[in-house]
């Protein structure tokens, strides 16, 4: 029978894993780390607390009003009683309904307040953390946690601590009528509550491996819709529909029977709870029409004493109950105390010192790299110096750690050896924003957000007056597009640009930069993706941007770097060439080699 029951209320196969269980948090912990949450809606507790008490409260005269009805009207048979009655119901209803409604405001006030500053804060942490983590995470279970999980908590710390509060209230007004009216009818009818609570406490711990499953399986499913959804055009294209709808269906269905086990779990606690409910209200019956012939109890009396067994039976159901609204929630906030608890792998110091505008000179100093959790050197003893408005170009083979450098710069990671600095300072001295601060990137994959052209320009630094972004187009030699498009700068551009071409997109990207005005510039691979036509177009607007900026300029395309002042060659994480593009010829190396391969292509 055991065994039956434990494979009915099983969650299952819980193993296929596209995104991993957060691990399991005991419940005072979850209280103590979001409790600091509800802070701004604490003070409206103790409404609520008088809220909670009247409700009982009201409760209670009803019946009371009840009582008096049977004993002093129906059982008498005397109308007088009841003019004073009537009214005095009436006002208690109207009472009933102003309480409810400043109680069920006040909650939702609270509540919805607790939701912003959780929701608010855990976005403000995962925006902070560093690139490590997102090249790491799905990005839709990320985004899962920060909406649905934070909901889910939102019903049990705040409803739950409010409907704790009620039960108990409620349960303290209805023992103390119950008592009054029959002491020892009352002891009968709380025999059962023990047997209340170990079944509660029973089915709490069986509905928490099912609400862990539905919350994983619920991150799994954003996953896979963000990643497909997001790349639709290859998903498409390589014809993975059919492959990608059944991933789909299988976190969907793993979700589904989550749920189903624990919508049986609830299923069969219900009629238990039913079955000790009734055996506790025949029991009292039994004794109280007893005591009824006994004439030690009124019929008024036995009748508002049944009535008040129902209503304190619903408290301590409700009570119980919350055990397994607790682990519902827990599996959700288990999810979020997990994000909240990743640290950003580059930190500010506490004594991180504000720089003015820099300089610019940027300075690589014998640099050891490798990425988290990786063997191989990203980044191996590499030392370059760029100073003001000089151009540094980075080359080499794909993977030697180009872009790699251009992260350490931007401080995305830290070296594991060695130094970059800005103006002579240690980046890991400096505030991070003013590090982000003085550096502009145009990118190899050109981000473009969803939004104007006017907002995308002016994301290099808000604030930008309508003639700065105008004359960051110009000299972009964006303007032009830009003003035979339907809106002008008012037209809206589709999400990673996807109305706008390669070179238009870049163009877009350049006036950003220019709009920033940072005295360093990060160009990453700036003309990949263009045929050689844009590719050479788009050089001119290039110079206009690296004039009087320190530029780091990473490319394939030698033709691009041959006005660097100094040329940097990469080979898996080593320098092993540097210096002028003369130089580098003459010296007929690996660079020398790269570039008559490149003459040759452009020339053929
Ligand atoms: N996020 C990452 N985690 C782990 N390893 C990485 C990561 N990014 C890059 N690498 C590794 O670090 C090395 C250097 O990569 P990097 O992207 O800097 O090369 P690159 O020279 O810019 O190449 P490309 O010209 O193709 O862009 C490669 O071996 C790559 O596999």
């Amino acid at each position: 029978m055991a065994h039956v029951l434990r494979r009915l209320l099983s969650v299952g196969e819980t193993s296929d894993t596209v995104v991993a269980a957060a691990p399991a948090v005991p419940p005072r912990e979850v209280f103590r780390r979001f409790w600091p949450y509800t802070r701004g809606g604490r003070r409206w507790l103790v409404p609520l607390l008088l809220f909670s008490l009247a409700g009982p409260a009201v409760d209670a005269g009803e019946l009371w009003l009840f009582k008096t009805v049977v004993d002093e009207v129906l059982v008498p048979r005397d109308l007088g009683p009841f003019l004073w009655i009537a009214p005095a119901y009436l006002g208690l209803i109207v009472c009933a309904g102003v309480l409810g409604f400043a109680d069920r405001m006040t909650s939702a006030w609270v509540g919805e307040r607790f939701l912003l500053s959780l929701r608010c804060a855990v976005f403000r942490h995962v925006q902070g953390l560093s690139l490590g983590f997102f090249e790491r995470r799905r990005l839709g279970d990320v985004l899962s946690r920060v909406t649905d999980d934070v909901d889910a908590v939102e019903t049990f710390l705040l409803s739950g601590v409010a409907d704790a509060l009620y039960y108990v209230l409620q349960l303290a007004v209805f023992l103390g009528l119950l008592f009054y009216l029959s002491w020892d009818l009352t002891l009968l009818a709380l025999v059962i509550v023990p047997l209340f609570w170990s079944a509660a406490r029973h089915f709490a711990r069986l509905s928490k491996e099912a609400s862990r499953e539905t919350r994983r399986r619920g991150g799994s499913l954003s996953a896979i819709a963000e990643e497909v959804l997001g790349n639709v055009a290859l998903v498409q294209a390589y014809n993975r529909q059919g492959w990608e709808a059944h991933r789909f269906e299988r976190e969907g269905s793993g979700r589904l029977r989550a749920v189903l086990a624990a919508t049986r779990v609830r299923a069969v606690y219900g009629p238990i709870v039913e079955v000790i409910e009734v055996a506790g209200v025949l029991a009292v019956l039994g004794l109280g029409a007893w005591q009824l012939s006994q004439g030690r109890l009124t019929l008024g009396g036995l009748l508002v004493f049944l009535a008040l067994i129902g209503k304190m039976y619903g408290p301590v159901r409700g009570l119980s109950g919350l055990a397994t609204t607790f682990y519902t929630a827990a599996a959700s906030a288990e999810r979020i105390i997990e994000l909240l608890d990743q640290r950003p792998q580059v930190t500010e110091r506490p004594d991180a010192r504000p720089t003015g505008r820099a300089h610019g000179s940027v300075e690589f100093d014998r640099v050891w790299f490798r990425y988290p959790g990786t063997a191989p050197w990203a980044l191996a003893d590499v030392s370059f110096r760029v100073a003001p408005g000089e151009t540094l170009a980075l080359v080499g083979a794909s993977g030697a750690g180009k872009s790699t450098a251009a992260r350490l710069q931007l401080r995305f990671y830290d070296p594991d050896r060695g130094a970059v600095r800005l103006d002579g300072t240690d980046l890991r001295e400096l505030r991070l924003a003013d590090v982000r601060e003085s550096v502009a990137v145009v990118l190899q994959e050109t981000l473009v957000f969803h939004g104007t052209v006017r907002e995308n320009i002016a994301y290099g630094r808000p604030g930008a007056s309508e003639a700065e972004i105008v004359a960051a187009a110009r000299a972009a030699d964006a303007h032009e597009f830009v003003e035979r498009l339907p809106d002008g700068y008012d037209t809206l551009v589709g999400q990673r640009g996807r109305t706008l071409s390669g070179g238009q997109c870049q163009r877009l990207a350049i006036a950003r930069a220019m709009v920033r005005d940072a005295p360093v510039l990060l160009l990453d691979e700036p003309t990949t993706g263009l045929d050689a036509g844009s590719g050479r177009r788009i050089m001119e607007p290039l110079r206009r941007l690296m004039a009087g900026r320190t530029t780091v300029v990473i490319s394939h395309n030698l033709l691009t770097v041959r006005d660097a002042t100094r040329i940097v060659v990469l080979d898996r994480g080593r320098v092993i060439e540097d210096g002028a593009h003369g130089e580098l010829l003459e010296h007929d190396g690996v660079y020398a080699r790269l570039h008559r391969l490149n003459t040759g292509r452009v020339a053929s």
